[in-house]
């Protein structure tokens, strides 16, 4: 052990343990997970070469070994809880993807949410199917609670088979009727069925409403007709696709007695369940490398008058009858569903790849020496410098925060979606809209943070051997996909600004919008001059009520812009286009002011004073981090004065000070094992140099002591030279 790092752990001012039990959710579930974590970290089949040593072929090829064998270890083992099945993932996984998780995840869900009681007749029986689940029929939870996506949403590298498990499963859950999810939903388990989500074309990602494929009705067959008819119109993207998946859910504009009735979902057989090949009228190939995502084959889907029967189309909500007559879903945006399941559960993986990324900078700067800090001494921990811990500190806090809105909002979805099953579609508007706008601001946030960890690290956060070069491709698509950021802010300012006009027309507003409500004369504008500065910067509460304060200003300005917009020019479009910096700062500022209020609510669940101190620290730090980055914010609110702005910043240096001696217990207490941060900078017993060298060496460059392009290139240049 590296002797840095074990006096760092020496001088840790709370007991780790508690926190990391804090974390996973009580001292129970931090030793099942830790007795789940060695199932994989002691088995020789999961033991393999390093991916970054591979091409993109083997690496694929190993993703989709490695997917196969968590799934049989899984039913061997009889893991069912969702959140055990998510503990041994992590670790199987380590940075990588899992193939199936789009099938899991969002294939099989989406078919779960949109089936008819009508088509739940017509399949094999209910019962049928639950004995078939074995392990999971033990469980005697209700159709929809045995199976849970949240255990195959999480992003360590991506997989070819995760769309399968994170967006084709939880549609199938999501959308089918109970009769299609016996047709879909045991095959699919058993991955007879491979299923991915295949909704973006090449020319439509965000604006979904434009998507052009159409599922035509022909009531002599009673089956839909399916069409890629543009080139833009070609499915693009989804993960699994390209070379893994046998079905898709498929989004297309369905036509029926000549009337188009919008997007629907369709599963729709792309390849032979027997030889693999695909089926007459289906293009479908890998859309070639990418940023990142190297394990996963995300396809194009091209289809020339494929046709499925009538009863593919998931029709929990909305129906074609045999004749063709349509009947209308009570909601019509229920068939996005799966897409805010995911942008919930994304929030819970900011916090991962930023606690990660947070623990392997932390380490390092634990170990490494560099330069000197007082003449003649011997150089410092680069950790010891102010502007390493102004790096790192505030991502550590945000890391924490992060964690403990990815609970709430887990939480929130099951709550809201369990109203939802249940034909309570009021609180979906909020649900949409909080998840959209956290899923943005946690995303954004952790995406820059983790490409400051990497620099933090100096060249060998260049080096693959950091392992954040792979955290930071893996997640940044988080910023795009299930929702482009900007697009998820303004959908969040689209119901803030609802909430806003409502409030100020005397509703009473309720949920996390209700501060809204406030009397409007504490939001009016003040001169600095004429009023007393509101924030009490020592006082957590204070600052919580000064971001809902600086939320609501910003909330109110957006609108007026807007106002004054509407009343220069023409359209409701053209003047939300141009107040849209406005309307994404209101966003931006309403989810900061949720973290916050988050994270100082989770301090007053923490018993054990040390801990409690050095999260109230955390907390601190993390709302004082957000002001002195926005305060010209709080300043225009009239919520801060100048003056103040020199004592947060005195009080940012106190409180790095504070949280130094814990940086390295702070992150243990993330408890990621080496073989989840698979970095040689990141590891456990800070022995970085030594495992760096040993690490190069396995490079496939040094497999020979001389290239063959010496041979063949430079030997033949230098005698022509
Ligand atoms: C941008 C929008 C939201 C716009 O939709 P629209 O129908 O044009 O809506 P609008 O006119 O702006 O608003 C109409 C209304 O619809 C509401 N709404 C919009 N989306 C939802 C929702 N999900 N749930 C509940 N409500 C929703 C809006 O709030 C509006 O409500 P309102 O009229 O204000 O009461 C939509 O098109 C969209 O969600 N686009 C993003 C597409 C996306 O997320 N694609 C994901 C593809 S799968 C993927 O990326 C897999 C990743 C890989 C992996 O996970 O591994
Ligand atoms: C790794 C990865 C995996 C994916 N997996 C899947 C999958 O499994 N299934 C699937 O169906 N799709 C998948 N996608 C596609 C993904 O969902 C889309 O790329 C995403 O929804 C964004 O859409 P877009 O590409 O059309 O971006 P665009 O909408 O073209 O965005 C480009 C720019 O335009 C801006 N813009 C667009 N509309 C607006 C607006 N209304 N207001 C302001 N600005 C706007 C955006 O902010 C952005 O800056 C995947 C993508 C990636 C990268």
């Amino acid at each position: 052990m590296n002797p840095d790092i074990v006096r760092e752990r020496e001088n840790a001012s709370f007991n780790l343990e508690l926190l990391t039990n804090i974390l996973d959710g009580g001292e129970d579930k931090t030793n099942r997970r830790r007795e789940i974590e060695s199932l994989v970290i002691g088995d020789p089949d999961f033991q393999h070469e390093d991916l970054n040593f591979m091409s993109r072929s083997e690496r694929y090829d190993a993703a989709v070994k490695k997917s196969a064998q968590m799934i049989l270890k899984l039913r061997e083992y009889g893991i069912s809880d969702p959140e055990e099945i998510y503990a041994y993932k992590r670790v199987a996984r380590g940075e990588f993807q899992e193939p199936l998780g789009v099938h899991f995840v969002m294939f099989v869900p989406t078919l779960h949410s949109q089936c008819t009681p009508e088509q739940h007749q017509k399949w094999v029986p209910l019962a049928e199917s639950f004995q078939m689940l074995g392990t999971y029929a033990q469980t005697e939870l209700g159709h929809e609670r045995f199976f849970d996506p949240c255990s195959c949403v999480h992003r360590g590298r991506p997989e070819p088979l995760d769309l399968h498990l994170g967006m084709f499963l939880p549609t199938l859950l999501n959308q089918s009727s109970p009769a299609q999810l016996d047709a879909f939903f045991m095959p699919a388990w058993n991955l007879e069925i491979i299923g991915t989500y295949a909704q973006t074309e090449m020319g439509h990602g965000t604006h979904i409403r434009a998507l052009e494929t159409t599922a035509t009705y022909d009531p002599s067959t009673q089956e839909f007709v399916l069409n890629s008819p543009t080139i833009s119109s070609i499915k693009w993207w989804p993960g699994g696709l390209g070379k893994t998946a046998n079905h898709a859910i498929v989004l297309a504009q369905l036509y029926t007695q000549g009337r188009c009735h919008g997007l629907h979902a369709f599963i729709t057989p792309i390849r032979c369940m027997k030889t693999h090949m695909p089926l007459p009228g289906v293009v479908v190939g890998d859309i070639g490398p990418k940023f990142g995502f190297d394990e996963v084959d995300n396809g194009y889907l091209k289809l020339e008058n494929v046709r499925i029967p009538r009863e593919n189309m998931l029709m929990k909500y909305a129906k074609v009858e045999p004749d063709g007559t349509y009947m209308k879903p009570p909601s019509d945006k229920l068939t996005y569903g799966t897409m805010v399941f995911i942008r919930s559960m994304i929030v819970g993986e900011s916090a991962r790849a930023l606690s990660k990324s947070c623990t392997i900078a932390i380490r390092y700067s634990a170990v490494r020496h560099q330069s000197e800090l007082r003449p003649g001494e011997p150089e410092p921990q680069i950790l010891d410098y102010q502007t390493q811990q102004f790096k790192l500190f505030p991502l550590l806090a945000t890391a924490f925060a992060f964690h403990f809105v990815g609970q709430y909002m887990s939480k929130t979805y099951h709550r809201i979606s369990g109203d939802i099953n249940q034909g309570d579609f009021s609180e979906l508007p909020e649900l949409h809209a909080l998840s959209a706008g956290l899923k943005a601001f946690t995303t954004w946030a952790a995406n820059a943070g983790i490409e400051v960890c990497r620099m933090s690290c100096g060249g060998h956060g260049y080096s693959r051997c950091s392992s954040l070069p792979d955290i930071y491709v893996t997640f940044t698509p988080t910023c795009t996909y299930e929702g482009e950021n900007t697009v998820m802010m303004l959908q969040t300012a689209r119901y803030l600004l609802k909430s806003y006009k409502q409030a100020r027309a005397g509703q009473q507003l309720t949920g996390i919008v209700s501060y809204l409500n406030e009397p409007q004369s504490r939001l009016q504008p003040h001169s600095v001059s004429s009023r007393p500065a509101i924030v009490d910067i020592n006082d957590l509460a204070s600052l919580v009520e000064a971001y809902k304060l600086r939320a609501a200003k910003l909330v109110e300005l957006a609108a007026k812009n807007l106002q004054g917009e509407l009343q220069q020019r023409k359209s409701n479009e053209d003047a939300w286009n141009n107040s849209s910096i406005d309307l994404v700062r209101a966003s931006d500022a309403h989810c900061h002011y949720v973290v916050v209020k988050l994270f100082a609510a989770k301090l007053s669940e923490v018993g054990d004073t040390a801990v409690h101190s050095v999260l109230s620290t955390l907390a601190l730090l993390y709302a004082l981090h957000g002001i002195a980055l926005n305060s010209g914010d709080f300043l225009q609110a009239g919520l801060l004065n100048v003056p103040q702005l020199d004592h947060i910043s005195q009080r940012l240096k106190a409180l790095l000070s504070e949280i130094r001696p814990d940086a390295v217990a702070l992150v243990d207490a993330f408890d990621y094992r080496d073989e989840m941060l698979n970095s040689v900078l990141g590891r456990y017993d800070g022995n970085v140099y030594e495992n760096m060298f040993e690490w190069a060496k396995r490079s496939p460059l040094n497999h020979t002591e001389v290239h063959e392009s010496q041979h063949k290139y430079l030997k033949p240049l230098q005698s022509k030279l």
